[in-house]
């Protein structure tokens, strides 16, 4: 059986210049997603990996290289007004910050992104109330972020992010902020939705903790992907996705 292609990245490269320094950020990569798949971007601080999560949510303009989503190229997604219509109709994103709206309570932060979709009042209440439901926060509706733990503010970003029916939803280190034993839940979190939702996720990350919730984990260095690992079972996970980060990083 086809595995269905949520999203493919075609020769991506990406290179900053400030002034006669250059630095090649990416070079030529070559990425598939797969639909209801967790994949996760692994690699040391400088390989890359913000950079290419940031290209594919086109929050950042590529050099070179083609997005195709499903199955569309979108020719100059990353810039206005495609950007923002790229971003609304495609991508979910979550960060170690979790950039909640601070003057909105919890109920408000999720209806945002479906009043600018222009969802009716009853669409809103319904999909809010359900969102909140499956992210666990129910009797925390009217409180607003501040007053949140970490975890729970993650967990407000996790259904803000999911609540548009985003066909891929890209998270940067979304634990980075977060203590084991909470990251551990937030994970379960994202694993549960994942399987619920039949959702693609990108996950870039440091920790090897959060590559094990992954099905698949690609490790880029300099700019490349170096090499690519498969889940096949549980056990042992941790050892091997660190054996080959670190044989990665020698490349
Ligand atoms: N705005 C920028 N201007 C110039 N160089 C940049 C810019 N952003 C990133 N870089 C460089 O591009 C390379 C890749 O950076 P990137 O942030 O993608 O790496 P990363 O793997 O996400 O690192 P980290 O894990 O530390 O966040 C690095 O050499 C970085 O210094």
């Amino acid at each position: 059986m086809n595995k269905e292609i949520v999203l493919e990245a075609i020769k991506l490269r990406k290179t900053y210049s400030n002034g006669e320094l250059k630095v090649e950020a990416l070079k030529n990569i070559d990425l598939t997603i797969y639909k209801g798949e967790m994949l996760a971007i692994m690699g040391a601080s400088g390989s890359g990996k913000s950079t290419l999560l940031n290209l594919i949510g086109a929050l950042d303009a590529p050099s070179d290289g083609t997005i195709k989503i499903k199955n569309r190229i979108i020719s100059n997604y990353h810039k206005e007004p495609y950007a923002t219509q790229y971003r609304s109709e495609y991508i979910g994103f979550i960060f170690q910050d979790y950039n909640l709206l601070k003057d909105l309570t919890v109920e408000e932060n999720l209806a945002l992104p479906l009043i600018l979709m222009n969802k009716d009042s009853k669409t809103i209440k319904e999909e809010v109330g359900k969102y909140i439901d499956l992210v666990g926060l129910g009797g925390k509706e009217k409180v607003r972020p501040y007053k949140l733990s970490g975890g729970q503010q993650q967990r407000v970003a996790i259904a803000r992010a999911l609540i548009t029916n985003p066909p891929l939803l890209l998270a940067d280190e979304p634990t980075g902020n977060l203590d084991y034993q909470t990251s551990e839940e937030i994970l379960n979190i994202i694993k549960d939705l994942q399987e619920a939702l039949d959702q693609s996720i990108v996950i870039v990350t440091h920790d090897p903790q959060v590559a094990t919730f992954a099905d698949r984990v690609l490790f880029i260095h300099n700019g490349k992907i170096v090499n690519e690992y498969v889940k096949k079972a549980k056990a042992g996970d941790i050892d091997k996705i660190l054996h080959m980060l670190k044989n990665s990083m020698r490349c």
